[in-house]
This record gives structure tokens, C-alpha cells and sequence, in this order.
């Protein structure tokens, strides 16, 4: 059976106050979710230990939108397995595209961010995805062929999560039609070498398209961007149909 999992990404988004507001009015809209879903939020660094203290007891999980593949040293502006994991964190974005696109993320990074995520606790949420032109060129497979490839050399596939995000959907209001998404997260899955390891689709996920992406059989859960800042948006998407 493969795990369901419903994750939010806050981006540079949300001081410590605003999210205290943020779980005030979204955690009473989990208490009819099935339990088998899994609610994560990927908060800011600063944010994570505030929001620890205060999801004691409930299903709600933690995620960092990055860590190293150091476990400590001088890498300025850069965040370690150990720190995350003390402060209850169990999940961590690792390789989204705004991370390759702005910061000089590469493959080889990513896969050394993957191993030592899974070394010290932590489960990764890889992200993979082609951009506009990448898609118009006829290159989407390929593309993301290569970034498997070389991103999960030595990582654990059972313990792991990927995120098929295609960059043109990503912040665009432009969604990847759910039968798309559903057709290249198959191929993705084709690829791996454990069948439950859970796979999201993200890119403009809303309330009003969540209910048809989760009814495709491929897709395992969702990452959700812009609408997870939202408590009622990300409570529709999380209590999808
Ligand atoms: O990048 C994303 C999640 O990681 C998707 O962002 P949006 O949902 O805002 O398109």
C-alpha cells in the first residue's frame, strides 16, 4: 500500500506569529481527515521549532525546504540533518526547482543532500521537473529519466518521496492536466526500483482541481505551494474527496 501524503510548501513565506495564526484556524479542519493521510508542512527554518512546540500530539508532521549534505562545518547560510531532526522535523524538500533554478542546485548536490537526509532521520521529498521549453522540445521524459538517474544513485527508495513538479505549473495557475501529471509520474514510478515509494504531483494545486488530480491512480499525494498558505484552501485540499 502506498502512503498518501498531503504537503505543504511555505516558501519564504510566514513569520513565527503568522504561522501560530496559520495552525490556530487549520488544525480543527483535520478532525474528520483519514487518518492514512499524511499532513506535512514545510515551514521556514525559523518557523519549525515554534510550530514543533506546537503540534504536540497531533498527526500534523514538520518539513525543511532543504538541508546539507554536511552534518556540521563552515557553510554559511546552510542548515544540517541534526539541527532539524532535534526539533521534531521529519521531512525535507530536497532539489525543488526554485532551488536549482536560483541557487545552483545540481544533480550532484541534490544526491548528496538525499543520502545524508537519510542517514541522520530524515525522510526526503525530491523534487523532479521539466521547464516550458523542456516540455515544448518533446524533452520531459528524458529530462526527468536523467534526474533519477542521477539523483537517487545510493538513496534508500524506501524512504523517500518524490514530487513530480513541472516547472511551467509551478506559481502559474497553469496545472498540469491531472491525466498528464497521472501518465508521467507512471513512467517515474517505471523508473524506480521499489513500487511503494510514494510519488506527489505539485504545480497549482487548488481546492478546485485537488479532488480530480488525488482520483488519478498514479498520483500519491500532492505538494502544494501557494495554497497551502491559505488555512481553508490547504484544509479543502488536505480533506479532498
Ligand atoms: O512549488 C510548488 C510546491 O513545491 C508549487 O507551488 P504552487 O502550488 O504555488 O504552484
Amino acid at each position: 500500500m502506498r502512503k498518501i501524503v498531503i504537503a505543504g510548501n511555505w516558501k519564504m513565506y510566514k513569520t513565527q506569529a503568522e504561522s501560530l495564526e496559520f495552525l490556530q484556524e487549520f488544525m480543527p479542519s483535520l478532525e474528520h481527515t483519514p487518518e492514512a493521510r499524511e499532513v506535512v508542512l514545510c515551514a521556514p527554518f525559523t518557523a519549525l521549532s515554534l510550530i514543533s512546540k506546537n503540534l504536540h500530539g497531533s498527526r500534523v508532521q514538520l518539513g525543511a525546504q532543504n538541508v546539507h549534505w554536511e552534518v556540521q562545518g563552515a557553510y554559511t547560510g546552510e542548515i544540517a540533518a541534526p539541527m532539524l531532526t532535534e526539533i521534531g522535523v521529519r521531512y525535507a524538500i530536497i532539489g525543488h526547482s526554485e532551488r536549482r533554478q536560483f541557487f545552483g542546485e545540481t544533480d550532484e548536490t541534490v544526491n548528496k543532500r538525499l543520502i545524508t537526509a537519510q542517514a541522520h532521520g530524515l525522510t526526503p521529498i525530491l523534487c523532479v521537473g521539466e521547464t516550458k521549453q523542456q516540455r515544448d522540445a518533446g524533452e520531459t521524459e528524458a529530462l526527468i529519466s536523467i534526474q533519477l538517474e542521477k539523483d537517487l544513485v545510493k538513496v534508500d527508495q524506501q524512504n523517500l518521496i518524490i514530487a513530480y513538479e513541472p516547472i511551467w505549473a509551478i506559481g502559474t495557475g497553469d496545472t498540469c492536466e491531472a491525466s498528464e501529471a497521472n501518465r508521467v509520474i507512471g513512467l517515474i514510478r517505471s523508473q524506480l526500483n521499489y513500487p511503494d515509494t510514494p510519488i506527489q504531483y505539485g504545480g497549482s494545486v487548488k481546492p478546485n482541481n485537488i479532488d480530480e488530480i488525488m482520483a488519478q491512480p498514479e498520483i500519491d499525494g500532492v505538494l502544494v505551494g501557494g495554497a497551502s498558505l491559505e488555512p481553508s484552501s490547504f484544509a479543502r485540499i488536505v480533506n479532498y474527496q
